[in-house]
């Protein structure tokens, strides 16, 4: 069945707090009956809470949930039209597979042909006909995890919420249950909303893909949107790969990077604008250095991927990543080419960190819960006096040492920029601080964070 455009599921403006934690961020989605949305997004962004609120495991604590035209987000799980299948596969050892089936409808005193019908049907749909009488434990991972879907679907939900159903399983089991997921989705007609860190998975099963990253919904869009027109350089980087590089938008149609101006499809950006620019591996083409080349570089790796090689190429101080069928050698000198269609331009979120801050003296200015040494200001004002502080990505200095730091925190998401990293690092502040290095660090690293004086930039 194809979704229809009717909505079953609306959330608006849902956020959900534990303790200081916001685990969700004023979300908003509204999935349409029939549709198959993934909600996509690496560990911790949120994406398991929002299923749970969407089952009633979890309320919200601000905005509201409505399932099939009714309000539910105080509704307990057994009372809305939903059903979860978990990763792990939650049957109970203790009975075989028609009884694992069957549970729920015995609880609901159905009548014993019905029920033997109904759990047929469910059998029958997930390929499992002639094993109602085995015992769950003597099934494989992925036989068992048939057998949850099918309890999942007997009770004919109008949602059917599934949390990285497959992620237990092998590859090649995984794939082969994708494919299942997908017709079984078709034939069913039933709204799937699937949870899954693991964006392959999200493009091939999809309707409509929500991407998430820290709370908050980055993009929805059909796989081929979120692939093709990432709206920003997170979604670019989780979604497949990606040479995310600065640019500087010199007019419509018309962008810098890597030292060369190319002709691009996008406009409305401004002039001489600065912007993220996204390059997909495989629409770099390679060849053997000649005119025709708009970029020149020499091959710094080449590993065989299975169908294509990746290959990096440096060019000038650029590193890019780029693929093709053809394999060419560490330390040729090669030729790049693009087409304007296949460069996407996102506009930048920001040039440079912003800080609200609380002037001290002439000489210090207070930001990120610490007193900040800048240079003399001109006029000073009031002590207290509310003003905004700008420092440049590149001037922020992290160290190995927490205690040299002026203040600590956290590294967050990387981010690589051909020619340098793009770091978010948590303060303790409970602030995003965001810096340019050319230091490799690791997700997680704890780090000191200082400032210069030279580079707090005061605004009043
Ligand atoms: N019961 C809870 N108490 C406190 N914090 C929680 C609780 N449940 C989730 N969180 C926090 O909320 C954030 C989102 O968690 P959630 O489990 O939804 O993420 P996720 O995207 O599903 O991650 P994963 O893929 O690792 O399961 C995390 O920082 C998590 O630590």
């Amino acid at each position: 069945m194809q979704s229809e455009n009717r909505p079953i599921i609306e959330i608006k403006n849902v956020s959900k707090f534990f303790g200081e934690k916001t685990a969700l961020d004023h979300i908003n989605l509204t999935v349409n009956k029939g549709e198959f949305v993934t909600i996509l997004g690496p560990s911790g962004c949120g994406k398991t809470t929002l299923l749970r609120l969407i089952a009633g495991f979890q309320t919200a604590s601000e905005g509201s949930l409505c399932i099939a035209g009714k309000e539910v987000t105080q509704t307990p799980p057994h009372k809305r039209p939903v059903n979860t299948v978990f990763q792990k596969y939650a049957l109970f050892p203790h009975l075989n597979v028609f009884d694992n089936i069957a549970f729920g409808l015995k609880l609901k005193k159905m009548p014993k042909p019905e029920m033997e019908r109904k759990v047929k049907a469910a059998l029958k749909m997930v390929g499992m006909t002639d094993y109602e009488y085995r015992d769950v434990n003597s099934l494989s991972g992925g036989q068992q995890q048939r057998v949850a879907i099918a309890r999942a679907i007997v009770n004919e939900p109008e949602v059917l919420l599934l949390d990285e159903p497959l992620a237990a399983l092998d590859l090649k089991m995984r794939k082969d249950m994708q494919m299942e997921l997908k017709e079984m989705h078709k034939s069913l007609g039933i709204t799937f909303v699937y949870v899954t860190h693991d964006q392959e998975e999200a493009l091939t099963l999809s309707d409509r893909i929500v991407v998430m990253s820290e709370g908050k919904i980055q993009q929805i869009g059909t796989p081929t949107d979120i692939y093709n027109e990432p709206v920003n350089s997170f979604v670019a980087d989780f979604i497949g790969e990606s040479n995310i590089l600065n640019g500087t938008m010199i007019r419509d149609g018309l962008v810098n990077f890597c030292g060369h101006d190319f002709e691009c499809v996008d406009k409305g950006f401004g002039e001489n604008k600065p912007v993220d620019v996204v390059v997909r591996p495989e629409d770099l083409y390679i060849f053997p250095v000649s005119d025709a080349a708009q970029l020149r570089g020499v091959v710094q790796s080449c590993i065989f991927k299975g169908v294509h090689y990746e290959m990096t190429v440096l060019c000038g101080n650029y590193e890019l990543v780029v693929q093709d069928y053809h394999c060419f050698p560490v330390g040729d000198e090669v030729g790049l080419l693009v087409k304007p269609f296949d460069i996407h331009i996102m506009k930048k979120e920001r040039t440079e960190n912003t800080f609200e801050a609380t002037i001290v003296d002439e000489t210090h200015v207070e930001f990120l819960g610490c007193r900040f040494e800048c240079l003399p200001l001109k006029n000073c004002p009031a002590e207290g006096t509310k003003a905004q502080v700008a420092v440049g990505f590149d001037r922020v200095v992290l160290l190995d040492n927490e205690e040299d730091g002026m203040l600590t925190g956290e590294v967050k998401f990387i981010l690589y920029k051909g020619d340098h990293y793009h770091l978010t690092v948590l303060s303790d502040w409970e602030e995003d601080v965001f810096v340019d290095t050319n230091d490799v660090w690791d997700d997680g690293d704890r780090v000191g964070i200082s400032i210069p004086a030279d580079a707090i930039r005061v605004i009043l």
